[in-house]
């Protein structure tokens, strides 16, 4: 499989080995000693999620605030454009991003440590959207940044996503902070 660095510290683009045959193709999305030496995710994963959403949906901008959740991530069908934003007031890559195509077709992989906030928009008809975590979800600790954030300048490939009541009410980058400083 190939990794690729990212400008943000520890995400990482993973493209897995793909096997082709006159059945099909073959991956391996997960092998822990592999993943441990070959990406550096040495966390053990505790919760597998699948989503699916249509064209134009965006869910995000998501992390938990005191349990964060790594999450290695995938497309099993369709197309999304996926984001990890550093939320990490000591970080030098504070309020930076990374945005990856992650689809069936590319089949790659994007690895975010826990501390980052997380989201993506759907670019195809419809998309299955699966990911593991290496903490439990928690509602109560759920955070969110607002998806279009000028502070944050994410270049979403749509402009008026379909969004949840939750994800219309977070606040930009500066408003959370001011409320993290207290
Ligand atoms: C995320 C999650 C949701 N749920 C439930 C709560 C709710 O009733 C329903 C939908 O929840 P949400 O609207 O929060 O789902 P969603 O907007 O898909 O939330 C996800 O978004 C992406 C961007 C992430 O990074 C994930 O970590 C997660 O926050 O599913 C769980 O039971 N377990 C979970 O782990």
């Amino acid at each position: 499989m190939k990794v690729i660095e990212t400008a943000l510290p520890g995400v990482r683009i993973i493209e897995p080995q793909v096997f082709g045959d006159a059945r099909g193709w073959f991956l391996e999305s997960f092998s822990a000693r592999r993943y441990r030496a070959e990406a550096g995710i040495d966390l053990d994963f505790v919760q597998d999620n699948v989503s699916r959403s249509a064209r134009g949906v965006l869910r995000g901008l998501h992390f938990q605030r005191t349990r964060p959740q790594g999450k290695l991530i995938q497309v099993i069908d369709g197309a999304v454009f996926d984001v990890a934003v550093d939320i990490d007031p000591r970080s030098a890559t504070y309020g930076q991003h990374v945005a990856v195509e992650l689809s069936a077709e590319n089949h790659r992989q994007i690895w975010i440590p826990p501390g980052y906030a997380h989201g993506f928009c759907v670019t195809s008809e419809a998309a299955t959207f699966q990911y593991k975590c290496t903490d439990y979800y928690d509602p109560a600790d759920e955070g969110g940044l607002a998806w279009n954030c000028p502070d944050l300048a994410i270049p979403w490939p749509i402009d008026t996503p379909v969004l949840s009541d939750k994800d219309r009410r977070h606040p930009g980058l500066k408003i959370w902070a001011r409320t993290q400083a207290r």
